[in-house]
């Protein structure tokens, strides 16, 4: 299905083209980035301003594509084009995920505003640069916060998602509403905690580096300072899914191998069918968006290590040494779900491939993007708090909340886990040569 904006070339890694530009938001204008900040290295410049970061080069496709391979530490992903970054760009190895609510005092100019000033720093930060603007004034604080200067820009992807709240009478946004976003229901087993839950905004920040994708997050809260208030933030640190073939399937917190038959995120048939939001959506603005479902999965960590082996295998479904399917041999073995052991299915009827699997629930798919967390450890109880912070993106949320009723209810899984965290949102789609965020939100 072809249904999605024309991609755009990117900018070139040496320079945004004028065009390429985001505009300069009124907060913004204190400065602009010298000569100095295009070279290489990592450096405070002559004026004390913070210049680009040694990297490589982009590569302008305007898919977010990466120029390098996963190993590449130097590569960057081209921020513009029909898609967000962030979705359909292998997964990187951590996640900073942070969710922020619009101040009450703060107007919708306000929020414009800084839309496009997120723009422009997330489209620097991506390159490897510093947050433009700053003058190295002693009397002001500086525009970046500076935790990247010297790191690689590492993969940075930075993607924006805007939560139902965000389209209520607040913003006279309530018109450009994507018509399938509202507030999820409850669900099956569920026990959210509403430090983890919500937000007006989403903002992840992947990356091959933990202090690169962190600083993304901290410095859009910065240049939020007045116009929102964090909600709440998540470190990941190891992708828990594949989204390319060429990506080696990872391990979760349990040991599996996870992502074996995720979506691959380069069909673009697929990525039109499952997860790019289409010409069904009457909001023309958010054809070629998605919607991020998020949820904080607590693994029981303790018990999970104290069950045989026979039974972990047989909850997912799969093998544990080699991921295989348990009517296989390989990996990618496809699944016979039909296979029976005497009155019992090989993959057993409450196992969660089963459960999960498209062959089972009508051809549904998503495209599963989620990284592991850790919490420390439950000071009570001295136990391990950490498990799976389940991001994916698709076509409409409806799609996880069928997945989760039925997973909810009779996924073998739920003994040892607990959603204790939820998130959805509308994620625009990318941004063509000279747009923002705020415009393109606002219209
Ligand atoms: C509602 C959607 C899903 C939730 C929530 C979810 C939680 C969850 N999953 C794992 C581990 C694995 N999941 C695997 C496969 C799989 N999971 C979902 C959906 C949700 N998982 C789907 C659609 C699939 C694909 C099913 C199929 O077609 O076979 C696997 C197997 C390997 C793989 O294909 O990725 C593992 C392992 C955990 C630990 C978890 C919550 C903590
Ligand atoms: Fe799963």
């Amino acid at each position: 299905m072809n249904d999605t904006p024309a991609a755009d070339s990117g900018p070139t890694p040496a320079e945004p083209s004028a065009a390429a530009r985001p505009a300069v938001s009124r907060r913004r204008l204190l400065g602009a980035v010298g000569a100095g900040a295009a070279v290489a290295g990592a450096a405070i410049g002559a004026g004390g301003v913070l210049a680009a970061r040694d990297h490589g080069s982009s590569d302008d496709a305007g898919h977010g594509a990466p120029a390098g391979s996963a190993s590449d530490t130097a590569a960057t992903v081209a921020f513009r084009g029909g898609h967000q970054a962030g979705i359909a760009t292998p997964a990187q190895d951590r996640l900073c995920f942070a969710t922020f609510d619009v101040s009450p005092t703060a107007s919708r100019a306000d929020l414009a505003e800084l839309l496009t000033s997120w723009t422009e720093a997330a489209e620097a930060m991506t390159l490897g640069r510093p947050v433009p603007g700053d003058v190295g004034d002693l009397n002001t604080p500086p525009d970046d916060t500076g935790e990247a200067v010297g790191l690689t820009p590492g993969r940075l992807t930075v993607t924006v998602g805007y939560g139902p709240g965000l389209f209520d009478d607040r913003f006279g946004l309530a018109a450009r509403r994507p018509s399938a976003l509202k507030p999820l229901p409850q669900l099956p087993g569920e026990n959210l905690d509403p430090a983890n839950t919500g937000g007006d905004l989403c903002v992840q920040a992947c990356a091959d580096d933990p202090q690169v994708a962190f600083h993304a997050v901290r410095n859009l809260r910065r240049l939020g300072f007045g116009t929102v208030v964090p909600r709440w933030m998540e470190l990941g640190f190891g992708r828990t899914s594949s989204t390319s073939p060429q990506q080696a399937t990872p391990r979760n917190l349990m040991g599996f191998k996870d992502g074996t038959r995720n979506i691959d995120a380069t069909d673009a048939s697929l990525m039109g069918a499952h997860v790019w939001i289409g010409e069904e959506e009457p909001q023309r603005w958010a054809r070629g968006g998605s919607y991020l479902v998020s949820r904080k999965i607590r693994m029981r960590l303790e018990q999970w290590d104290r069950d045989r082996l026979g039974d972990q295998q047989d909850v997912f479904g799969r093998f544990k040494s080699t991921g295989a399917p348990l009517t296989g041999k390989a990996e990618t073995d496809t699944p016979d779900f039909a296979a029976k052991d005497g009155s019992s299915y090989v993959i057993p009827a409450d196992s969660h491939i089963r459960l999960a699997a498209h062959e089972n629930n009508n051809g549904l798919r998503i495209l599963r993007r989620g990284y592991s967390y850790t919490d420390g450890i439950d000071p009570q109880t001295g136990d391990l708090l950490g498990g799976l912070f389940f991001v994916a993106f698709m076509k409409s949320p409806d799609r996880f909340v069928t997945l989760q009723r039925v997973l909810g209810a009779h996924d073998a899984l739920n003994e040892y886990i607990q959603h204790i965290g939820s998130g959805v949102f509308a994620v625009p789609p990318g941004l063509a040569a000279g747009q923002d965020w705020g415009r393109q939100l606002f219209g």
